[in-house]
């Protein structure tokens, strides 16, 4: 039986990973871009030859594609049981409400800005909210808690190369490569869930008939569908985007499937794709140019991919969202939300406020907190 720690990579997805130790890492002059796809897959078939064991590699790759990865081969590799979650406990303290970001609107009019003038059609702007804990942060119990509230979204904990760890439950899988199956379910449309279930059902079928959100969703599966085409034989699609669950929020979801060319690995499409139209924009480097210039600070593995793969190319990467990044007994959570023509910044600031609540319940489940500008952080 493994003991879970804070340095152990965690992924809950289809194989429910849980990674503990090193036996190496990918040096980080080969981890940056597409090239880290080949670097990570000949590591692992050193290292199999070396060791005579099946290896595989997890870890994360931050938002900026050009910045090292962090790709790890943990030591030992066990299946995760169903974690232990507080499903049930009233939470420890009430998660404090985000602060009111008027930066944040005033970059959504920025955006708008560049819209109008025809340099960019969508960018997704994130703002950021720190929290403090009165001890160190249980990373464990918070991707316990995590999992609890969104059991159907892929739990994570990725120990980062600055000693911080994220953790949390990313309902958007990029890419899951199971020999030459290929799936990917971008979400783009959010509504924020009601208490009350007439309210509830009135949000779901609001955002189903959204022709901002059904705009934003068609972008984000283009983009996509366009990035992954040289790696594909065949590719399916459905024609309109469906309903999606995520804890208190609604998306709108298209499940993609298709048939990679052989000797494509799950990495080779992560890195072909990322960053799409999800948490960056169209066009691309002209979006993320902009997230560059009106977000205050580096997004850093946030809206990044989190996840694993193995020597055969199989592997599953999620973006990651709705998480926490925790260093001691501080954490910073993200949101962001996507910008088109007619976006109203108002209702991009409380959409965002209802995204950083996912993560601000399940860090409240394991802790008491109180917002970082109150202890004077
Ligand atoms: C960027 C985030 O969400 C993305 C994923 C789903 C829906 C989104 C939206 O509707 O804007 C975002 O693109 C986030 O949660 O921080």
């Amino acid at each position: 039986m493994t003991t879970p720690s804070r340095d152990d990579h965690v992924f809950l997805g289809r194989r429910r990973l849980r990674g503990s130790g090193r036996r190496a890492v990918l040096a980080p002059d080969l981890a940056c871009g597409p090239a880290a796809a080949a670097a990570a897959l000949a590591l692992l078939r050193e290292l199999e030859q070396a060791d005579g064991a099946p290896r595989l590699v997890m870890g994360s790759i931050p938002f900026d594609p050009g910045t090292p990865a962090r790709l790890v081969v943990p030591e030992r590799v066990s299946r995760e049981p169903w974690p232990d979650g507080p499903t049930g406990r009233p939470a420890r303290g009430a998660a404090p409400a985000p602060a009111d970001d008027p930066a944040y609107r005033a970059a959504v009019e920025q955006a708008l800005d560049a819209i109008e003038a025809g340099t960019i059609r969508k960018v997704v702007l994130a703002r950021a909210f720190d929290v403090r804990a009165a001890a160190p942060i249980d990373t464990e119990a918070l991707l316990a808690a995590f999992a609890a509230r969104t059991p159907t979204a892929y739990g994570f904990h990725i120990p980062l190369a600055d000693g911080s760890v994220i953790v949390g439950a990313s309902p958007e899988l990029v890419a899951d490569v199971e020999g030459l199956a290929v799936r990917s379910h971008p979400l783009a449309g959010t509504a924020a869930r009601r208490a009350d279930p007439a309210e509830d059902r009135a949000a779901r079928e609001a955002l189903l008939t959204s022709g901002k959100d059904h705009e934003e969703h068609a972008i984000l599966v283009a983009g996509l569908a366009s990035d992954v085409a040289p790696l594909v034989t065949d590719l399916h699609i459905p024609a309109t985007p469906a309903i999606v669950e995520a804890g208190r929020l609604w998306h709108l979801g298209t499940r993609v499937s298709g048939r990679l060319r052989p000797g494509v690995t799950a990495l080779d499409v992560a890195y072909a794709v990322h960053p799409t139209a999800a948490v960056c924009g169209v066009p691309a480097h002209e979006a993320a140019s902009l997230v560059r210039a009106l977000e205050p600070e580096e997004r850093g593995a946030y809206a990044g991919l989190v996840g694993w793969m193995d020597s055969s190319g199989d592997g599953e990467w999620a973006l990651a969202l709705r998480c926490a990044t925790v260093t001691g007994a501080s954490a910073r959570v993200h949101a962001g939300a996507g910008i088109l023509a007619g976006s109203d910044p108002a209702a991009e600031h409380a959409e965002t406020a209802a995204k950083l609540r996912t993560a601000l319940d399940a860090l409240a489940d394991v802790t008491e907190l109180s917002p970082a500008w109150l202890v004077g952080a």
